[in-house]
C-alpha cells in the first residue's frame, strides 16, 4: 500500500496513462528498495542537463535498475525453461520424420508460440539450417505461406475448428491443436484438396499421441463434409442494432484480430478506416530493400530481374529504396543481401532516419538500435563521416549489428554500446557534471562525481579510442522506442496474438522514462526524434503531447520543405505511415527541437 511520502514521491506515474502492470512494476520495484522509491532514473522536474544532487544518488538508481531487472528475469526465465522443455520433447518427435513443408511448418509454428520465434520470411532463420535441409527455395515459400497463414488467421480458424471439435480446443495438445489449425488453413483459406487431410493426421500420429489421431481424423472430417455440403459455419458479421463491444468481437472474430485491438481502432480510427486496415494486415506483407552504398537503383533491378526478382524504386525514397514485387524467396537465396548490395527493410524505417537527417561529422545517439537497421541507414547517410553511437539493451543483437556495420565498411562510424538507456542517460549526467565543476573550478564537486561510472564502462561497450567516455550530449538522438508493433501485423502476424492490453499499456510508460532518458542526451538546439512501428495514438501523439508537458525546453517542429514526401506528413509535420494508406509498414516520428534561452536550431 502506498505510504503518503510515496505517493507524493511518483505523482507523475498517475498523470501518465499508467497501468496495472506499471503500477505492478513499480510496486515491486518500491517493495525490493525503499530506499530508492523517491528517486527516478531521471527526474522529471529536473531540467534534463542538470541534475540537482538532492534528487540524485547514482548507486542507488543503478542498483535499482539491476533488481528490477534480476526481478523480471528470474520470472521469464521460469517461463522460458518450461517452454524449452516442450520444444525439446516435441523437436525430439519431429527429428524423426523426414523434411516437409509442413513438419518445418509444424516446427516453425511451436517456435513461434513456445520458442520466442517470430513470424516472417523463412529463408535463413529462425528455424535453423538443419530443419530446412531438403526444402527447395518453392518449399520454403510453401512453409511460409503456411506459417505466416495460420498465425494469421488463427482466431478464424479456431472458430471454424471449435464448431467440429468434440473436445474444447484449451484441452487439446499443442501439436494437435497446431496440425488442426494448419490442416484447416489448407482445407478452408487455401482451398486445398481433402486429401491433404492424411499427411495432417500421420503427423498427429507421429507428434502427439495414437489417441489424438481419431480427435484430428473426425474433427477435419467433419470440416471437409460440411464444405462439400456448403454449410461450414461462418463468424457473423458486426450487424445493426449491435452494442459497439459485439461489434468490435464479431469483426475481430471475422479478420482473425483480438477485440481490444479492433475496438481501439475503431475508437480511434472509426469503422471505414479500421476495416481497411484489418484487410491490409490480413494481405501477403510487401517487402522492401534499401540500396547498399553506391548501388545505383536501375542497375540494382536489372540484377535482380534477372534472378528471378521484380523490384521497382520506391514512390519515397527513389533513390534508396527498392520495393519487391515478387520473388523474396529467390532474393535471399541470390546472396545479394549477404554481399551487403541490399537490406531487407520497409520504406516507412527510412523515412524515419529522413525526418531524423543526419548531417556527415556529426555525433547522432541511436538510443534504441538493435538490430540496427536505422543504424546502419543513418550511417550511410552521414557517408560514413561523424559517429553513431549505436545503444541497445540487447547485447547479442548488438553483436550482430557491430558484425553488420563492419561488413558494410561503417565500422569506424558505427559504435554499440550494449546498455538500459535510463542507466546511460544517467551515467552520461554525471559526466556533465564532473565535466562542469572542472570548468567551473569546484574541486569538491568533481572529484565527488569522479568516482561514477562512465559510459565507457559498460559492459559490452566498443571503445572508439582508450579511456572513451562517449560525449555527454548529441546533435541528433534518435529514439526508436520499444512498441507494440501494431503498424507491421502484416509481416509479424504473431504480434497480434502475443501481445495483450496491459502489455501495450506498460509499453506507455516505458516510452516516456526512455522519451525522458533521451530528451536529456540532446545538446541546446538539437533534435530528438521520437519514432514508434505503432499506430497507437497513446504510444505516439498522446506520449510526444505528455513529453512536451514535461519538457517545456522542447517543441515539435515540422522538418525543412521538401526534406519528406509531403503524403507521409500529417497536418503538423508529423511522419505518419499507415498500412492501409501508404501500403507501408504503419510508422510514427516526429522531431523535438531543444530549445534552450540562446540556442541556435542545427
Ligand atoms: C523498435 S526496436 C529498435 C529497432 C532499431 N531502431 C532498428 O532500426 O533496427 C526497440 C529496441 O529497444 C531496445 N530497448 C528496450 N528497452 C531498452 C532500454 N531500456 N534501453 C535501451 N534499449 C532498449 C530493444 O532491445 C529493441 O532492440
Amino acid at each position: 500500500m502506498a505510504t503518503p511520502q510515496r505517493a507524493q514521491a511518483v505523482p507523475r506515474l498517475a498523470e501518465r496513462p499508467a497501468t496495472v502492470a506499471a503500477a505492478a512494476a513499480a510496486a515491486a520495484a518500491r517493495r525490493l528498495r525503499p530506499a530508492a522509491q523517491s528517486r527516478r532514473l531521471v527526474p522529471r522536474a529536473a531540467a534534463p542537463e542538470a541534475l540537482p544532487e538532492t534528487e540524485w544518488d547514482l548507486e542507488d538508481e543503478l542498483q535499482l535498475v539491476a533488481q528490477q531487472r534480476s526481478e523480471q528475469q528470474q520470472r521469464s526465465e521460469q517461463a522460458q525453461q518450461r517452454d524449452t522443455e516442450l520444444m525439446e520433447m516435441w523437436l525430439g518427435r519431429l527429428s524423426g520424420l523426414p523434411n516437409t513443408s509442413r513438419t518445418v511448418a509444424l516446427l516453425q509454428l511451436l517456435r513461434i508460440e513456445y520458442g520466442g520465434a517470430f513470424s516472417g520470411l523463412v529463408g535463413g532463420s529462425p528455424g535453423g539450417k538443419a530443419s530446412k535441409q531438403g526444402l527447395d527455395a518453392r518449399d520454403l515459400r510453401t512453409v511460409t505461406e503456411l506459417v505466416n497463414g495460420v498465425t494469421r488467421w488463427r482466431r478464424r480458424l479456431d472458430y471454424t475448428l471449435s464448431r467440429f471439435s468434440r473436445k474444447p480446443l484449451s484441452q487439446l495438445d499443442p501439436p494437435l491443436l497446431t496440425v488442426l489449425r494448419m490442416a484447416a488453413y489448407e482445407l478452408v483459406e487455401a482451398k486445398s484438396p481433402p486429401h491433404v487431410i492424411n499427411e495432417h493426421v500421420s503427423l498427429v500420429k507421429a507428434v502427439v499421441h495414437q489417441g489424438a489421431v481419431a480427435v484430428a481424423n473426425g474433427t477435419l472430417r467433419n470440416i471437409v463434409r460440411a464444405m462439400e455440403a456448403g454449410t461450414l459455419p461462418e463468424p457473423p458479421p458486426p450487424a445493426k442494432g449491435m452494442s459497439f463491444e459485439a461489434a468490435a468481437d464479431a469483426l475481430a472474430t471475422g479478420t482473425s484480430h483480438p477485440t481490444w485491438m479492433v475496438a481501439g481502432w475503431l475508437r480511434q480510427y472509426g469503422p471505414p478506416a479500421t476495416v481497411a486496415l484489418l484487410q491490409s494486415n490480413n494481405k501477403r506483407p510487401r517487402y522492401a530493400l534499401r540500396l547498399g552504398s553506391g548501388v545505383d537503383p536501375a542497375a540494382l533491378c536489372s540484377k535482380l530481374e534477372s534472378v528471378g526478382v521484380q523490384a521497382r524504386p520506391s514512390a519515397f525514397l527513389p533513390q534508396e529504396f527498392l520495393v519487391v514485387e515478387d520473388g523474396m524467396q529467390a532474393l535471399l537465396h541470390s546472396g545479394l543481401v549477404a554481399r551487403g548490395e541490399a537490406q531487407v527493410q520497409d520504406e516507412a524505417a527510412g523515412l524515419v532516419v529522413a525526418l531524423l537527417d543526419p548531417q556527415p561529422g556529426e555525433n547522432i545517439l541511436d538510443a534504441c538500435a538493435a538490430p540496427g537497421g536505422k543504424a546502419l541507414f543513418t550511417a550511410s547517410r552521414m557517408r560514413g563521416q561523424g559517429r553513431v553511437i549505436a545503444l541497445d539493451v540487447a547485447p547479442s543483437r548488438l553483436a550482430a549489428l557491430r558484425d553488420t556495420a563492419r561488413r558494410q565498411q561503417y565500422g569506424r562510424t558505427v559504435w554499440t554500446v550494449a546498455g538500459d538507456l535510463r542507466q546511460f542517460a544517467v551515467q552520461a549526467a554525471a559526466a556533465r557534471q564532473k565535466r562542469q565543476a572542472v570548468e567551473g573550478g569546484d574541486g569538491a564537486a568533481a572529484g565527488a562525481a569522479a568516482g561514477a561510472a562512465a559510459v565507457g564502462d559498460l559492459p559490452h561497450t566498443q571503445q572508439p579510442e582508450p579511456g572513451w567516455q562517449g560525449p555527454a550530449q548529441y546533435d541528433r538522438v534518435l529514439l526508436d522506442a520499444p512498441c507494440s508493433g501494431t503498424g507491421v501485423l502484416a509481416k509479424r502476424a504473431d504480434l497480434r496474438w502475443k501481445r495483450t492490453p496491459q502489455q501495450a499499456a506498460a509499453l506507455v510508460g516505458l516510452q516516456a522514462d526512455l522519451l525522458d532518458a533521451a530528451g536529456s542526451l540532446v545538446r541546446p538546439g538539437g533534435l530528438l526524434v521520437y519514432s514508434t512501428c505503432s499506430i497507437e495514438s497513446a504510444e505516439n501523439e498522446a506520449q510526444v503531447e505528455a513529453f512536451l508537458q514535461r519538457h517545456p525546453k522542447f517543441v515539435t517542429e515540422a522538418p525543412p520543405e521538401g526534406l519528406l514526401p509531403q503524403e507521409c506528413l500529417s497536418e503538423d509535420g508529423r511522419l505518419t505511415m499507415l498500412p492501409h494508406v501508404h501500403g507501408t509498414d504503419g510508422a510514427f516520428a516526429v522531431r523535438l527541437r531543444r530549445r534552450d534561452a540562446g540556442a541556435v536550431a542545427a
